[in-house]
């Protein structure tokens, strides 16, 4: 699928990074009619369960699993046979959990889906989190060199592994792209508008700067959900990156 021909709408991903099903079907719900994708992590997962999917599903939505699941091979197949029975659009696993456990991870998620007759959830890899810094990666994680050259070989063997894109920030999308080829997935986190505070993210970038750096997909969670007014600062976000696609015209 050709990512450009998308609405800016379409590429963007709420992280409805809530304790309690209410206040995330609240936020959806006010965002319905613009955005099309939710993100569920782990807090929200951990206190609705598979209902938060049902939930958003039956409004309409398509859901990112963000579970980053990473264990060896055969419990990662699990997993994402089990996530893949819920329907979710996308799911990620770890990419450090290695070439086999992401081949499974796949290798699951279409069997799963070609069983039900449903669509092949798209099976990301997590590079390296958009809240490390070369310093963390050096000296806590012990990985040498700079984060940009790590995320690329992790995007290499993503793909190698048959995975359908990475997560990264924006930093690396142009790398990524170069090694990975124009059709590879770029999920990006760690996006902050100018106006919007860093929080603990560290490799950071605005929407726009992500957008024309060749993203797919954008994740933004708290410059929406911790703003005054989450539905306003959606909508300027759009509008900032709207702007930046004037080709997008008429689906503004
Ligand atoms: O490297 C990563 C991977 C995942 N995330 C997730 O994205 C959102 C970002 O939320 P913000 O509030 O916009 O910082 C969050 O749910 C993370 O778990 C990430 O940030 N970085």
């Amino acid at each position: 699928m050709c990512m450009t021909n998308l609405r800016p709408a379409d590429k963007i991903f709420v992280a409805l990074d809530y304790d309690n099903m209410d206040d995330a079907l609240r936020l959806a719900d006010r965002l319905g009619d613009t955005i099309k994708t939710m993100k569920v992590g782990l807090q929200l997962f951990f206190k609705s369960g598979p209902a938060i999917l049902d939930r958003l599903h039956e409004r309409g939505f398509q859901v990112f699993m963000d579970c980053k699941f990473h264990d060896i091979p055969n419990t990662v197949a699990g997993a994402s046979d089990s996530v893949t029975s819920h329907g979710v659009y996308m799911f990620n696993v770890h990419v450090g959990g290695g070439l086999e456990m992401m081949r499974r991870a796949k290798q699951a998620a279409v069997a799963r889906a070609q069983a039900l007759g449903i669509a092949v959830p798209k099976v990301i890899g997590v590079t390296q989190l958009t809240s490390t810094a070369k310093q963390v990666l050096n000296e806590e994680i012990g990985i040498p060199g700079d984060v940009q050259s790590t995320v690329i070989r992790y995007a290499r063997l993503a793909q190698e592994a048959g995975l359908d894109g990475v997560v990264a920030s924006g930093h690396e999308i142009e790398g990524i792209r170069q090694a990975c080829g124009d059709e590879f997935l770029t999920v990006i986190p760690g996006i902050r508008p100018v106006w919007a505070a860093a929080n603990d993210q560290v490799r950071i970038m605005t929407p726009t700067d992500a957008l024309r750096a060749g993203a797919s997909y954008l994740v933004i969670g708290r410059a929406i959900t911790h703003a005054d007014d989450p539905r306003d600062a959606a909508l300027r976000i759009l509008e900032e990156v709207q702007q930046s696609e004037p080709s997008e015209g008429p689906h503004q």
